[in-house]
């Protein structure tokens, strides 16, 4: 028997593969997969990307499609977002409903599947009172079966289970007319007159507060066609087993009616839809790399075949991560700081502890990759070779590349360290910075409209040769490089040794208390306005309506979930950072001579320009933000980043992507936050507030689609869920998180293939290599920043927040070590400004430049949110890192 072959047509959801990867793992079968929207096979009139020689005619589009089907044992059409009666929406699932018996072969619809082939015979698709997205319930159907001799109730034999459900709209067949209960009991299994050819086959009964109840359709089958359908999701990780056999039972009945007709896939050939999973990156690359190297460029010969030499010297006690940037990081204007910052046991035992935290130093010297979304090319460019400044700079070309990720990873596997790991450290040198959410939309297809406004770099990744990891568990500091050139390593790995050393029992400099400084939450009569930080916040009631307009997209069936967000700008007058950009460039000796000069500096000008107010105080700078922030919010992925013209402070609570070398990948999404106060103080208050169906649907919705991201390119049965809806405890707030965890194809996981013969890395066909990189480039932007199903949700969000760019905000900062380990946080609770970006404001003796700082914040709205508990956590969200501006006076 040959193996079976499966057409999965995709409507562009979340989930999809998921679904690819049950039926691929349950029914031992090849999956392939077609966009709904193909332009191979639908009118191609629309389409402009296609290339005009595999146009075809309409008729011809079609002929085509139905010799694709013909390669297929069944075809399951997805769910997706939209309506089916929206052509658009459905494409060429239209098709399948209206093949000719010629043609025809068996079809399972998934929810918008399942409503499209409700709605192409006869029935209506309309709204429920209320979405049921997220919700699990309790499938009824009759487990005897139809009993009357009936074949095709894939429901025979499947004992009671509880599935999700994730839909809007439901298929009306001509049961809703139903009055009496009497007559309900034995209608609900007929057809009836309007859709004479569906037999309804299981329901949801539904109480609907104040209006009786709601009875929805579940499953239908037709009464002379291969076809059938399912409204629930047989894939959500808490759909139950029992509800396989369903699955298991379908394949059947597709199979005996294959054999009753002498229907027999066609084999051979090359069909036209693609794998389930994604090519690696460096599959698609195996030419490039191959190639000579006479041939490069000087960047792609430069920092290859580097040794890993690296010193160890103890944590002093009492001694933070911003004492140790402050004196190795002196040298050097721009900064990279992935800071563990709730590890220090003094600030929360609550908090999930993050061990390490990582320095790049020396990163005036580091080479750099950017890219600007929609650009078609990268700039490759280094400030300092061997010591000596220089200004190398070049555009790479994509094209060559598939995408700035393919850059990346041919980059970084020529640099891949392949000895064995150490143990040591999760990070030795490599990748670090971040990737805006707006990298993310491209990546995904959303468009960005036909220009943008800014050039700034949406891809900024540092290749960091020179770093400091602090081990906060074993109390230690590891001094690293990555180089060929052994006595200039050796000379800086001891200097920096020293200087660590001279750390030892520092006098410790009063701090500022910021929760002890006054914020004014109104608007403060200040006689120099340019002195002070004016802030900007979301409007109350336009956060709210913006609530609602998502709810009626949701209603609708356009999405299941938004993440809503909104920013927050915060202008003042120019820090010290942005007024020289080189901020601390002497050794500390000199550093104080040169702060006692800025201290004078300052006192004359405000002598001079701001006489009433004496002891105002400076404008902090970013690294002062920083450390007032993760003193007052000590997360376990804070970060503070000034790399080209970015500059982030960030007190991230929220992984987004861990990998190692041997491709184990884990995802953290957060969903459900409910705040710190007194009636909700403990972790088991905040349960019950958490465990409540609103909180759960919200976070299972984006566990289902990380386990979609995870699957793209883990592959079928490579994902599994250890940890579903855990509430965790941080400083301000309570978070609902789920861990997912996959398993790139490797060594034993890829049957009979050829590996590669070195390491434990993640290894599948040969020059096929899957790594962590492939992982992070198919899953931006987080989903638990966009909403389900992910494309569709991002455009509808770009509209409601007005095509505003969140920029670094839902974006990911992280790095991606030379050994393969990475290991990225959601860039969410932090505040980010561009160097490009300033207002002047003009005060009391004329106008005055100032920078402009942005903060977002938002929340996942369901069809169970309130306008006013979203608007509340979005400004509870708000308030930590806005409170760190505490030091300066403000005007709203
Ligand atoms: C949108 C934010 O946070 C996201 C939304 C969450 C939620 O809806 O509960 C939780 C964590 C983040 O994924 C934010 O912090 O601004
Ligand atoms: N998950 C789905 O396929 C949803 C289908 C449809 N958009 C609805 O909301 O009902």
């Amino acid at each position: 028997m040959h193996r079976p072959h499966i057409l999965f047509l995709d409507a562009h959801d979340s989930f999809s593969n998921n679904i690819t990867s049950l039926l691929t793992t349950l029914l031992e079968a090849d999956v392939s997969v077609l966009p709904i929207d193909d332009p191979l096979f639908l009118n191609p009139d629309t389409t402009i990307t296609t290339p005009p020689t595999q146009l075809l005619s309409p008729v011809d589009c079609r002929a085509r499609f139905v010799a694709e089907l013909a390669r297929y044992d069944a075809v399951v059409c997805g769910p997706g977002p939209g309506h089916p009666d929206n052509e658009a929406d459905v494409g060429l699932m239209r098709i399948v409903w209206e093949l000719r018996e010629s043609e025809m072969l068996p079809v399972l619809g998934v929810c918008l599947g399942f409503q499209s082939l409700v709605s192409a015979h006869g029935g209506r698709v309309g709204r429920l009172r209320r979405g049921l997205h997220g919700m699990v319930r309790e499938i009824g159907h009759r487990e005897g079966g139809i009993g009357h001799g009936e074949d095709g109730d894939i429901f025979c034999g499947v004992g009671r289970f509880k599935a999700t459900l994730y839909h809007s709209l439901c298929g009306d067949i001509g049961q809703g007319e139903i009055g009496s209960e009497e007559e309900w009991e034995t209608a609900r299994w007929r057809p009836l007159g309007r859709c004479p050819d569906l037999v309804p086959l299981a329901w949801v009964e539904e109480e609907r507060e104040n209006c009786g109840m709601e009875r929805i359709l579940m499953a239908t089958k037709h009464r002379t066609k291969p076809f059938w359908g399912l409204q629930y999701h047989p894939e959500s990780v808490c759909t139950e087993e029992e509800g396989n056999k369903v699955i298991l039972n379908w394949f059947r009945a597709a199979q005996r009616w294959n054999e009753k007709k002498g229907r027999v896939p066609v084999l051979g050939g090359q069909g036209l839809a693609k794998a389930a999973r994604k090519p690696s990156l460096l599959s698609q690359l195996s030419g490039l790399l191959a190639g000579q190297v006479s041939t490069r460029q000087w960047w792609e010969v430069l920092e290859t075949n580097p040794e890993l030499r690296f010193l160890t010297v103890p944590l002093p006690s009492g001694v933070q991560v911003p004492d140790i940037v402050e004196i190795v990081g002196a040298e050097s204007s721009e900064r990279i700081i992935l800071d563990s910052a709730n590890a220090a046991p003094a600030t929360s035992r609550a908090d999930v502890r993050g061990r390490y935290s990582i320095i790049a130093a020396g990163l005036d010297e580091a080479l750099r990759i950017e890219h600007h979304s929609g650009e078609s090319y990268a700039t490759v460019k280094v400030g300092c070779l061997g010591g000596s400044r220089v200004k190398l700079s070049d555009k790479v070309p994509l094209a060559q590349y598939g995408s700035v990720w393919g850059l990346i990873a041919a980059f970084h596997e020529s640099r891949r360290i392949p000895a064995t790991e150490p143990s040591h450290t999760p990070f030795v040198g490599g990748f670090m910075g971040y990737i805006t959410y707006e990298q993310g939309l491209s990546d995904i297809g959303v468009s960005l409209g036909p220009s943008r406004s800014h050039h700034r770099p949406d891809v900024s990744l540092a290749w960091v040769t020179k770093s400091i990891v602090v081990d906060h568990l074993q109390q230690v500091i590891h001094i690293q490089v990555l180089s060929s050139k052994r006595m200039e390593v050796d000379s800086w790995l001891e200097k920096t040794a020293n200087k660590l050393q001279s750390l030892r029992n520092p006098q410790r400099r009063p701090s500022l208390n910021p929760s002890e400084l006054p914020l004014h939450w109104g608007p403060l009569k200040m006689r120099r306005p340019s002195m002070s930080a004016s802030i900007q916040p979301p409007q109350t009631k336009e956060y709210e309506a913006k609530v609602r307009v998502c709810q009626e997209y949701i209603a609708a069936g356009e999405s299941y979930e938004l993440c809503l967000t909104d920013q927050t700008t915060l202008s003042r007058p120019l820090s010290d950072i942005s007024l020289h950009p080189d901020p601390n460039p002497l050794p500390s000796s000199l550093r104080k001579q040169q702060q006692q000069q800025q201290q004078q500096q300052q006192q004359q000008q405000q002598q001079h320009n701001c006489r009433s107010y004496p002891h105002h105080p400076p404008t902090s700078s970013s690294w002062t933000l920083f450390k007032r922030l993760r003193k007052h919010q000590p997360s376990p992925f804070a970060s503070y980043l000034r790399l080209g013209p970015a500059t982030l402070v960030s007190a991230s609570p929220e992984r987004f992507l861990t990998y190692d070398r041997a491709g184990r990948c884990s995802m953290r999404p957060m969903k459900g936050t409910v705040r710190k106060s007194e009636g909700v103080a403990t972790l088991a208050q905040a349960e019950r507030i958490l465990h409540v169906p609103k909180e759960e649907a919200e976070n299972l919705m984006i566990v289902d689609l990380v386990r979609h991201d995870l699957h793209g390119v883990c592959g079928a049965g490579n994902v599994r869920v250890p940890e579903l809806l855990k509430v965790e405890e941080y400083q301000s707030v309570f978070q609902m998180i789920t861990v997912v965890e996959g398993q790139l194809p490797g060594r034993g996981n890829e049957g009979g293939e050829e590996e590669e013969g070195e390491g434990d890395r993640a290894v599948g066909r040969k020059g096929c290599c899957y790594t962590g990189l492939d992982v992070l480039a198919a899953s931006l932007p987080p989903g638990s920043m966009t909403g389900a199903p992910k494309k569709r949700s991002c455009e509808i969000l770009r509209e409601i927040e007005g095509h505003k760019e969140r920029g670094l905000y839902s974006g990911v900062v992280g790095y991606m070590c030379a050994t393969g380990r990475g290991d990225w946080s959601v860039t969410i609770r932090s505040l980010f400004r561009w160097d490009d970006e300033q207002v002047v404001v003009n005060g009391d003796e004329g106008p005055d430049t100032h920078e402009v700082w942005r903060i977002g914040a938002g929340g996942a709205v369901t069809i169970l949110s309130t306008p006013e508990g979203e608007r509340e956590e979005m400004f509870t969200k708000l308030a930590g890192p806005l409170r760190i501006f505490g030091g300066e006076p403000c005007r709203w």
